[in-house]
């Protein structure tokens, strides 16, 4: 049986940029861009794992997250459940807090970048 994790993912947007990292080689799905996020832990809702997620991986401040959309994929090696937010209200400069590379795209070039399959629809979403 695969396992399955429950990911708070958010879609971060100054204007009409969105901010991008790089998930490190080593991990799944690794080299693919990911909109940052991480695991909810138990007893924390998702605003709340996603405001953690993202004071620790990119260094916002993050006040308020809203709902975007829910999906669910399986990797094979891996089953994801990605709950996805938008995050407009925060203060801070974004920085890579694990060495991994970050970057503010505009909206119309997100689609030049290498996701993970399951991020197919987030695009879509971000772009209607
Ligand atoms: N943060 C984030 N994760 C994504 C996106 N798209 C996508 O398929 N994922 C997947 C990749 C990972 O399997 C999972 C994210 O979990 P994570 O970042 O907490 O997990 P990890 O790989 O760092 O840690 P681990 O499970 O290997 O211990 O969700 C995305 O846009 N953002
Ligand atoms: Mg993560």
């Amino acid at each position: 049986m695969t396992k399955l994790v429950h990911v708070a993912v958010g879609v971060i947007k100054d204007g009409n940029r969105i901010l991008l990292a790089k998930r490190p080689q080593e991990l799944h799905q690794g080299g693919k861009w990911e909109f940052p996020g991480g695991k909810v832990e138990q007893g924390e809702t998702t605003s709340e794992a996603l405001i953690r997620e993202l004071k620790e991986e990119v260094n916002l401040d993050v006040v308020h997250t809203e709902p975007m959309m829910e999906i669910h994929h399986d990797y094979g090696d891996k089953k994801v459940f990605l709950d996805i937010h938008w995050v407009e209200n925060f203060s801070g400069a974004a920085h890579g807090m694990e060495g991994q590379q970050v970057s503010w795209i505009e909206k119309e070039h997100l689609q030049q970048y290498d996701f993970p399959e399951a991020n197919k629809a987030i695009l879509e979403k971000i772009l209607s």
